[in-house]
């Protein structure tokens, strides 16, 4: 048995999710020696071992028979698998919550279960909508009632590249403008339908609901009218409210679009943020930041997600709880 998580210094971690952001969570979480990967859950069931979860078995287990909950001793086939999980591993320190957010409530719905359950630790998600981060904010209270330090937007964009532009908006005395550009190329959509569904519901004529009640196949279908290219822009995307909390701007100051290539993992274009605005000496500047194209969607959004989680850890323990972004905490490594 792993000892107590500040006897060692490991943190035990769950996965919420495992979809493609999940499953490259966990493979992220493998070499890492500060954390350990115990519990995941999927729709159908969970899967716990409080000395770490093996990745391969758990991976087979979800391509085979589409849940970890088929795992022999480890797994348990549930209907309210996130629920059961966190009864049933109350030692976990923190988790990511790699689920999709279909619809725009879910995840603020995942965030009341762990409130009611009484678990106290650190949740970390990768949200992308402006009202979904809203819907969180009403938690706030009840969040640091509850013992829980909440790390919101954690992930790419919101998350790395709105940390990137916090961190930019120093040299400036005043920001007029942060613009957001993302290209994702990834082989084939299914292996991360719930993004793919979470972006087309930004396209004209297109909204969350709609894209979530598409069948694969409905999918598949408008991908083939657009050769397999999600084009977007002006996204309804919480790095604005994240840097207008943070001070930095108004959150109208902040756009966000980008290319998704569904058939190819090459990127269409550099992912990059740029910040602009006027100096004390009174020189308008740009500040870019822009991503290694050789870096996935996946690694791009599951490195901060665990930085974050380390950070909330650290807070965590000294006593700091309810909701906070991306773009107000300095994410930690995870060596
Ligand atoms: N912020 C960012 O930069 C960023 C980038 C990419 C994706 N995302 C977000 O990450 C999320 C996950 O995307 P994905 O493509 O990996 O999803 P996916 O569809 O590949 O996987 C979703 C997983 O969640 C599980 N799940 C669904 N409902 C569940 C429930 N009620 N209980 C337990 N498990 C449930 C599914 O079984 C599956 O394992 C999406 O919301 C997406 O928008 C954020």
């Amino acid at each position: 048995m792993i000892a107590n998580e500040k006897q060692t210094g490991v943190m035990r971690v769950g996965v919420l999710g495992f979809g493609g952001l999940g499953q490259a969570a966990a493979k992220v979480l493998s070499p890492k020696q500060e954390m350990v990967w115990t519990a995941v859950a999927d729709h159908k069931g969970y899967a716990y071992h409080p000395e770490g979860l093996n990745i391969d078995a758990c991976t087979q287990a979800s391509r085979d028979r589409y849940s970890v909950g088929y795992l022999d001793s480890v797994g348990t086939l549930s209907n309210n698998s996130i629920a059961d999980l966190i009864q049933q591993a109350p030692e976990v320190d923190g988790y990511f919550l790699a689920l999709p957010n279909l619809p725009n409530t879910f995840m603020a719905d995942v965030a009341r279960q762990f409130i009611d359950s009484g678990w106290q630790g650190v949740l970390v998600d990768a949200l992308k909508r402006t009202s979904a981060v809203e819907q969180l904010l009403e938690l706030q209270s009840d969040l640091q009632a509850a013992g829980i330090t909440y790390m919101t937007g954690c992930g790419a964009t919101p998350g790395l590249l709105t940390a990137a532009a916090a961190l930019a908006a120093q040299s400036y005395a005043e920001i007029h403008q942060v613009k957001i550009t993302f290209g994702v190329g990834i082989a084939n959509w299914e292996a991360y339908r719930a993004t793919i569904r979470e972006d087309i519901a930004h396209m004209p004529d297109y909204d969350v609901e709609k894209a979530r009640a598409m069948s694969d196949a409905e999918v598949a279908a408008l991908l083939d009218k657009t050769n397999g290219i999600l084009a977007l822009e002006n996204m309804e995307h919480a790095d604005d409210i994240m840097l207008e909390l943070a001070g930095i701007c108004d959150r109208s100051c902040v756009s966000v679009g980008g290319v998704v290539d569904t058939r190819n993992p090459k990127k269409p274009l550099s992912t990059n943020v740029q910040i602009t605005g006027r100096t004390f000496e009174g020189k308008t500047s740009t500040h870019t930041f822009t991503l290694g194209d050789e870096t996935s969607m996946a690694a791009n959004v599951c490195g901060p997600a665990f930085g974050y989680l380390k950070a909330g850890i650290a807070l965590h323990r000294r006593g700091i709880n309810g909701l906070f972004t991306a773009a107000e905490v300095m994410p930690l490594f995870v060596r």
